[in-house]
């Protein structure tokens, strides 16, 4: 279901077809998935239609070459801008290249800027697939400018060119000294033999638009066992129970959100309410500060001073507004020494920064731990400058999973959930209108509402994430958002799709429920 592959494993799988297959057939598979794709995306009357081509120095060049002839053969006016190699090409390539010359697509020498001038119905971009290695810039560069400032669709083939497959990275970008790199913004991308990270997180969902997957016909087996996925329901949707009607609240758990320190009420209070509407049995407030007297918008949330509560009580959501004092680190150091689930996010990510000790409290607990941190709060952590996580930040996630023994959740977009067992999953939903105050405090509290209620760590983690994503889609398709979207508007919609996912898992015959 959804596995994501490195460039390393798609050059094994291609290092193994090239010795079972006859030379070139994986770049032949690969011009007519791309043909059949731009077709799609052709008028209907292929015959007048204007396609540019852009093929590179290698083999995605290669795959351009074939999708071209293709093209060609199917009646569009193909025109192709060919980056010739600097040294001897594969053989494959070298084929396809004899392909598109004995076609009628046309080899053109059209400078950048002449790119804008003409009307084309669809650019395909073969420039450079997962065999780039250095930051686009010269005639590269230009033409990559040239191309988004077209209007047209574009057709990135494998990769959008200049985007690390592996990372979603624009290569040479956001380094220390920027080379200032830049990446094709296509609106589809047709990717080969496998689906990959880097069209998912960072630069990746920006770039890659629309995302097609073609196996080029390999059978499943020649793939090898994937350790990353794309976070999806089937997962996770089990857990998402009918309720029995003999139950009462504390069939569903206690959430303790412990922070607010003076002045940062709002932040637990949005944890809380998150809580709560995600189906917690009881929520308690744990204010390190003077506790509100009640949540006027929600007075189901309880209200107590941190130092009174026993942490063993339930799942404890720490770190809303909590502050980096030293009342605010004893008040982790109980949470964390509790043996029930518990969910770190916020200051309580940045005390852990600070205390090595503290880190290994939590390495050491046996039940559920998660951990939310946007980039900063992981960079802090792992005591490197955020560029660096940005850079990987499926490496970054991993290393937080073993470093805390804990499910990490690094938000961004295409946020990377990692365990300490190896797993990884990009999530593929939520939008631009997650990028506001209180959203990070909805998802913690969230998670922590499902662990209350049983759910194992992985899934809580999952599903918290998805859903958190798919109600800011749910609320940006009906016109809240993104822009001005608040995450106090996430909470009831939250509590709508996990209410959907129970329903769906009810009305499926158990023999198709999601495993
Ligand atoms: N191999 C197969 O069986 C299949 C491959 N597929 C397609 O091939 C690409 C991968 O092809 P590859 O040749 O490895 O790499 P690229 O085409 O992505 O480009 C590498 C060449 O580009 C040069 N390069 C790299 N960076 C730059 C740059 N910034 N400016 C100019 N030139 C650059 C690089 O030269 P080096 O000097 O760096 O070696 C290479 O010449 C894959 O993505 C698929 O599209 C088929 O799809 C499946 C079968
Ligand atoms: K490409």
């Amino acid at each position: 279901m959804n596995p994501l592959y490195s460039v390393a494993q798609i050059r094994d799988v291609e290092r193994l077809c090239a010795t079972a297959l006859p030379g070139g057939t994986l770049m032949e598979r690969a011009g007519r998935a791309g043909a059949d794709t731009a077709l799609d995306l052709l008028p209907f009357a292929t015959d007048g239609a204007s396609v540019l081509v852009l093929a590179g120095p290698g083999n995605n060049g290669g795959d351009a070459f074939e999708v071209a002839a293709n093209l060609a053969h199917a009646g569009a006016h193909v025109s192709i801008v060919h980056l010739a190699p600097a040294r001897t090409s594969a053989p494959e390539r070298d084929r396809a290249l004899q392909r598109a010359e004995a076609s009628t697509a046309r080899f053109v020498d059209l400078p950048p800027e002449a790119i804008a001038a003409r009307d084309w119905h669809l650019v395909v971009d073969g420039l450079f697939g997962i065999g780039l290695q250095r930051p686009l810039d010269g005639v590269p560069g230009a033409l990559v400018d040239a191309v988004n400032a077209l209007s047209c669709p574009i057709l990135a083939l494998d990769v959008p060119s200049g985007l690390d497959a592996d990372t979603g990275c624009i290569v040479g970008a956001g380094q220390t000294g920027n080379i200032g790199g830049r990446a094709v913004r296509a609106t589809h991308t047709i990717t080969f033999i496998g689906d990959k990270p880097g069209l998912h997180t960072c630069d990746g969902r920006d770039h890659a638009g629309d995302i097609i997957v073609a196996s080029l016909d390999l059978p499943a087996a020649s793939l090898p066992p994937a350790s990353m996925h794309l976070n999806d329901p089937a997962f996770f949707a089990r857990h998402a129970r009918v309720r029995r009607h003999n139950s009462h609240k504390g069939s569903y758990g206690n959430v303790f959100v412990l922070g607010g320190a003076p002045g940062m009420a709002g932040a637990p209070v949005l944890a809380g309410r998150a809580a709560l509407q995600g189906g917690a049995g009881r929520v308690y407030l744990c204010f390190a500060g003077e506790p509100l007297p009640v949540d006027a918008g929600q007075p189901e949330l309880m209200c107590r001073p941190a130092r009174d509560i026993d942490f063993a009580g339930g799942v404890t959501v720490a770190g809303p507004g909590l502050g980096n004092g030293d009342e605010a680190a004893r008040l982790l150091a109980r949470a964390v020494a509790s043996r029930q689930p518990l969910v770190l996010d916020a200051d309580a990510l940045n005390l852990l920064a600070a205390d090595p000790a503290l880190r290994g409290a939590v390495a050491s607990r046996a039940a559920p731990t998660l951990a939310t941190p946007h980039p900063l709060e992981a960079a802090r952590m792992l005591g490197k400058p955020i560029d660096a996580v940005q850079a990987d930040r499926l490496a970054a996630a991993r290393t937080l999973a073993t470093m805390l023994n804990a499910c990490i959740v690094l938000k961004g977009s295409g946020t990377v959930i990692a365990a300490p067992d190896g797993r990884v999953a990009i999530n593929p939903t939520g939008n631009a209108g997650l990028a506001t105050a209180g959203t990070g405090d909805v998802l913690a509290g969230l998670a922590g509402a499902l662990l209350a209620q049983g759910w194992p760590g992985w899934e809580a983690t999952l599903a918290a994430v998805w859903l958190h994503g798919i109600a800011a889609d749910m609320l940006v398709a009906e016109g809240t958002g993104p822009i001005g979207l608040t995450a106090s508007e996430l909470i009831p919609t939250m509590r709508v799709e996990l209410n959907r996912l129970v329903a769906q898992q009810h009305t499926q015959p158990a023999a198709q429920r999601s495993r």
